[in-house]
C-alpha cells in the first residue's frame, strides 16, 4: 500500500445526524467485498421511545453498556457525561478489547466513536494515539464529534492521512457511495 495516501476516513457531525447508521452500512459494503474488520459501534439504547445510554458493540457481535441514565445505576457513579453515567469497564471489555484484536495489514479498523465517554478509558486513548500514529497499516473508519477540540482528536482531524467528511441529513444518503469508492480503492476491490 501506498503509504502516504489517505486511509484514516473520518466521519464527523452534529448528535444523531446519522453517523453510526453511515459507519454500519459502510462495513457491512466492505466486508462483502471480503475485506476483514474489527472494531466497534456506539448504539443509542431506547425504552419506550427514551433515551436510557449508549451500548458498545463489537463487530464481532459483543455488546457492553457504555453509558446508563444514573437513575439507573445503584450507587455513587464515577465517570458522568450530562445525566450519564460511563461505564468505563464494560466499554474496555469491548470496546478496547476489538481495537486490540485488531488484524492484519490492510485490515479495516471501525472506531465509532473517539469521543467525551470513550475517553474517561486512559487505555483506549493510547490505543487511539497508537493507531492513529501512521505506524500500522490499518485503513480506519472512525467517527469523532464536530463541536469538541480536544488535542487528540483535533491531531486526528488535521492527519495528513485523514479525510474528514461532515454528515448531515443532506448528504448522509450520498456519502456512502463516494467514501465506499475511495476505500474500495485503496484495499484495491471493487465499490
Ligand atoms: N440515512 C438515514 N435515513 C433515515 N434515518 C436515518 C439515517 N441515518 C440515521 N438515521 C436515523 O437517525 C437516528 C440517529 O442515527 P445515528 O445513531 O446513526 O446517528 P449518530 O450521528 O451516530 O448519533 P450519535 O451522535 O448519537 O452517535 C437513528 O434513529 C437512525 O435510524
Amino acid at each position: 500500500m501506498n503509504t502516504t495516501r489517505k486511509r484514516f476516513f473520518i466521519l464527523t457531525g452534529d448528535p444523531g445526524v446519522g453517523k453510526t447508521t453511515l459507519t454500519k452500512k459502510l462495513t457491512s459494503s466492505i466486508i462483502e467485498k471480503g475485506v476483514k474488520a474489527s472494531g466497534f459501534y456506539t448504539e443509542e439504547v431506547r425504552r419506550n421511545g427514551v433515551r436510557e445510554g449508549f451500548d458498545v458493540v463489537s463487530l464481532d457481535g459483543q455488546r457492553g453498556r457504555l453509558a446508563r441514565d444514573q437513575s439507573l445505576l445503584g450507587g455513587p457513579v464515577k465517570f458522568k457525561v450530562g445525566k450519564y453515567g460511563v461505564l468505563v469497564d464494560e466499554f474496555e471489555k469491548i470496546g478496547l478489547a476489538s481495537l486490540n484484536q485488531a488484524a492484519d495489514q490492510n485490515s479495516l479498523l471501525v472506531i465509532d466513536e473517539i469521543g467525551k465517554m470513550e475517553f474517561f478509558s486512559e487505555p483506549f486513548k493510547k490505543r487511539i494515539r497508537e493507531v492513529f500514529s501512521g505506524t500500522s497499516s490499518h485503513v480506519i473508519l472512525a467517527s469523532i464529534p464536530v463541536r469538541r477540540s480536544d488535542n487528540l482528536i483535533e491531531g486526528i482531524r488535521n492527519h495528513s492521512l485523514a479525510k474528514v467528511w461532515l454528515v448531515t441529513r443532506e448528504n448522509r444518503n450520498q456519502l456512502h457511495d463516494e467514501i465506499m469508492k475511495e476505500i474500495a480503492s485503496l484495499l484495491a476491490v471493487s465499490s
